[in-house]
């Protein structure tokens, strides 16, 4: 991966968030030359992913762990065999803010890499790279097999974080009654 030539496409649902993003690129002039920005959902994406060898895929799209799984499908089902998988996902309290992504949800990826960071970044990475490309499936079975073992105790906190999110509805749910 050169990133000095790279072009980069970027998909968002929202053109506000493109105009704002093309805006923030726009006083480089060499890497706004490499940027693109779509105004679309990328559940509408399909032959275009194919195209790629990484995809970024950013924390807030897909808002619960459901939605997110539902992307992960999608990518899976449309991203070409080998290429990239990055996203952001995140570990212990900072579940609070962002969904959890756990190896085992990447059914179809070859999890490499996981990483929580301990300072104020609060996105933790998750890098996996799509299956069926040549001669990454011979010891698939293993890493998933590790990546399983990793994601034991992020399903621990996870269903802590869930009954939390659901007490705190409840408390907004009884102070809307009074
Ligand atoms: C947390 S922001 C990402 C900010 C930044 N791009 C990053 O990754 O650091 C999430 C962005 O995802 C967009 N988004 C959410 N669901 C989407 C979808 N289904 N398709 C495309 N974009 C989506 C939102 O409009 C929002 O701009």
């Amino acid at each position: 991966m050169v990133v000095d030539d790279s072009i980069f496409h970027n998909f968002d649902i929202d053109a506000s968030a493109n105009s704002v993003a093309a805006r923030l690129v726009s006083s480089d002039t060499d890497l706004s030359q490499r940027m693109f920005f779509h105004t679309v959902d990328v559940m509408d994406l399909t032959e275009s992913l194919k195209g790629f060898d990484v995809v970024f895929l950013a924390a807030l799209v897909g808002m619960d762990k459901k939605e997110k799984i539902k992307v992960i499908e999608h990518l899976e089902k449309h991203m070409s065999p080998g290429a990239v998988l990055m996203l952001r996902s995140a570990h212990g309290p900072r579940a609070f803010l962002y969904p959890i992504v756990e190896p085992c949800d990447l059914q179809g990826f070859q999890v490499l890499s996981v990483y929580h960071p301990t300072d104020e970044v609060i996105n933790s990475i998750v890098i996996s790279r799509k299956l069926g490309g040549d001669g990454i499936n011979g010891d698939v079975h293993d890493h998933i097999d590790q990546a399983s073992d990793l994601a034991c105790n992020c399903s621990k906190i996870h269903v802590i974080m869930n009954k939390k999110k659901n007490i705190i509805e409840e408390f907004a749910g009884e102070e809307q009654l009074t």
